[in-house]
């Protein structure tokens, strides 16, 4: 019997490992004006919009009718005022998609050597990633960079990749190129790639997409446990984590850092649990900053809710809906924690009154 969704994942690897291949090229090429910043004013770099374009347009050969929800859009770039900055990224796109990495990536996706594609289907390309998404059918979600201000300081950054179907996020892969393969050893080897199938387990890859190894969330205890965090204080609520802290007894520092590494790092023991909770009201968290990383926290023996106990809702379109943040953790903590979070919130509600 074959096993069930092997040719996404296999589909998802590849992807994501040529993915990290272009964004680790435009990190030591960059230059100054190939920065936007969006609408919501957040960072985007040329980075940002090659690697949507080169994955969607894999996505769009392997599995055609799939729709995508990307981070990315192309509208800046189709006018006149983005030509300079489109240039560059048809061309990074286009050197990633001709890369020739090995036979099987040209034999399976169709890709390497000779895959040049025009402005117009790049820019569509990265268009794809516009879908609504919903409750029904398969859909792929895929933010190319992750904690793209990671990546702009040379800190941590992901690029995500996850296939949701009804509403259910099945396939995760996230590749973290500037994670020790080992947190302890941060001179050892660098970058490494994590992959989850429901029911099938969590592991973690080289960069090549080479060793899996099987990973899981260790037991811990008060005097082990602390949190993973995000970098940027207007993202989750430092306070509110550190308050929690207070409640349980945690002695250890939070470590910091951006993107869904916080999620491969939980999911493998490199921190005791990820808390992320609004720092106000209005943002609303995207599917694209979670699909691939809870499902690696399941896979990994781990819980993933939000701070009412509810799982996380991929089935809502774009967004996870209202914002009641997020609390990962093995199973053996995740119920003490998420009272901890319960308990801060009413003390900060009763403060008001
Ligand atoms: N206000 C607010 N609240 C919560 N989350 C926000 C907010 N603004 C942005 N974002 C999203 O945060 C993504 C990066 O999250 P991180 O956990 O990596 O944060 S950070 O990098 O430490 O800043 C980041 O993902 P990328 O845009 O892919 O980098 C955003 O989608
Ligand atoms: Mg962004
Ligand atoms: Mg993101
Ligand atoms: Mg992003």
């Amino acid at each position: 019997m074959s096993v069930p969704l092997a040719a996404e994942k296999q589909f998802a690897v590849a992807a994501v490992r040529r993915a990290c291949l272009l964004t680790s090229f435009v990190f030591n090429k960059l230059v100054k004006n190939e920065t936007l910043v969006k609408g919501d004013k957040s960072p985007v770099t040329v980075g940002d919009f090659a690697t949507q374009a080169m994955v969607n347009t894999m996505l769009a050969r392997a599995f055609p009718d799939d729709p995508i929800v990307g981070e990315e859009d192309a509208s800046d770039l189709r006018a006149e005022s983005g030509t300079t900055v489109r240039e560059r990224i048809i061309e990074l796109a286009n050197d990633a998609l001709n890369a020739d990495l090995e036979l099987g990536d040209k034999a399976s996706w169709g890709i390497g050597p000779g895959s040049t594609q025009t402005t117009d289907a790049l820019l569509d390309a990265i268009d794809r990633g516009n879908f609504a998404g919903g409750r029904t059918g398969r859909m792929w979600t895929i933010d190319p960079i992750d904690g793209t201000k990671g990546f702009l300081r040379g800190g941590q950054y992901a690029v995500c990749l996850a296939l949701i179907v009804d509403g259910i996020v099945q396939v995760g892969v996230i590749g973290c190129p500037n994670l020790p393969a080992v947190w302890t050893q941060p001179r050892g080897d660098v970058g490494c790639i994590f992959v989850a199938v429901r029911g099938q387990g969590a592991q973690q890859l080289t960069l090549s997409g080479a060793s899996p190894t099987p990973i899981s969330i260790p037991l811990s205890t008060p005097g082990t446990l602390n949190f993973l965090e995000s970098v940027e204080a207007a993202h989750a609520d430092h306070g509110f984590n550190e308050r929690v802290s207070k409640l349980l007894g945690i002695i250890c520092e939070p470590t910091r850092m951006d993107s869904q590494a916080k999620y491969c790092c939980l999911a493998r023991g490199d921190g005791g649990a990820y808390l992320r909770m609004p720092t106000g009201v209005g943002y609303k968290e995207k599917i694209w900053d979670h699909a691939p990383g809870s499902l690696l926290i399941e896979e990994a023996d781990g819980i993933v809710t939000d701070s009412r106990g509810q799982s996380l809702d991929f089935g809502l379109g774009r967004t996870l809906g209202e914002n009641y943040g997020v609390i990962a953790a093995g199973k053996d903590v995740h119920a003490k924690i998420l009272a901890a979070v319960q308990q801060a919130n009413t003390e900060i509600a009763n403060a008001k009154t």
